[in-house]
């Protein structure tokens, strides 16, 4: 199985990741439960969102290597007591943009990705509570298609 593409190659590679989160931050700065916890973010925030995503699915190691890698990832969500209704609304709105931005859409691809979106989001909210102490260290996580790769007739 040493053919099937990354993820990140299915998704369309660096490109269709900045689409996603700029119709992604769109969408999350007009919203009323989410919009709030992003009122200051930096204008590149979708890039660099765009940069951890690409490298999770298979992408280039670039969020490790120009941002600072999961560590920094992590000091952004310190502290800011992500409630449960607001990572609702943030993977909510994430799955909309896919659909909007046209990420592929067959089962197998937005599984593996929705599944990451959900490991990954209750992390984000459990690390983000007053008193947590997530791995100050840590790789960026890499994921794959997991138990449903992209069927080939045959093989
Ligand atoms: C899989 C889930 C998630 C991923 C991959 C992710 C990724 C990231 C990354 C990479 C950054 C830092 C960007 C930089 O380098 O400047 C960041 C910042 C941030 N994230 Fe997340 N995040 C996730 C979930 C969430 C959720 C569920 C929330 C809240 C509902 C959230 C709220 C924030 C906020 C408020 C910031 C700081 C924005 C600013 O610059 O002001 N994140 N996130």
């Amino acid at each position: 199985m040493t053919d099937v593409p990354t993820l990140y190659q299915w998704a369309g590679g660096a490109e269709a990741f900045e689409r996603l989160t700029e119709r992604f931050y769109q969408k999350v700065l007009a919203d009323d439960v989410v919009g709030p916890l992003f009122a200051h973010m930096d204008a590149d925030h979708p890039r660099y969102v765009a940069m951890w995503l690409a490298e999770v699915f298979g992408g280039p190691a670039r969020y490790s290597t120009e941002r600072g890698g999961y560590a920094h990832m992590l000091s952004h969500h310190l502290g800011r007591a992500i409630t449960e209704p607001q990572r609702r609304r943030w993977i909510d709105l994430l799955a909309d943009a896919a659909d909007e931005v046209g990420l592929p859409d067959d089962p197998e691809f937005r599984a593996a990705f929705m599944g990451y979106l959900e490991w990954g989001t209750r992390l984000a909210r459990a690390n983000s509570q007053p008193g947590a102490t997530p791995p100050a260290e840590a790789p960026v996580p890499h994921w794959g298609w997991g138990v449903a790769p992209p069927y080939t007739p045959g093989s």
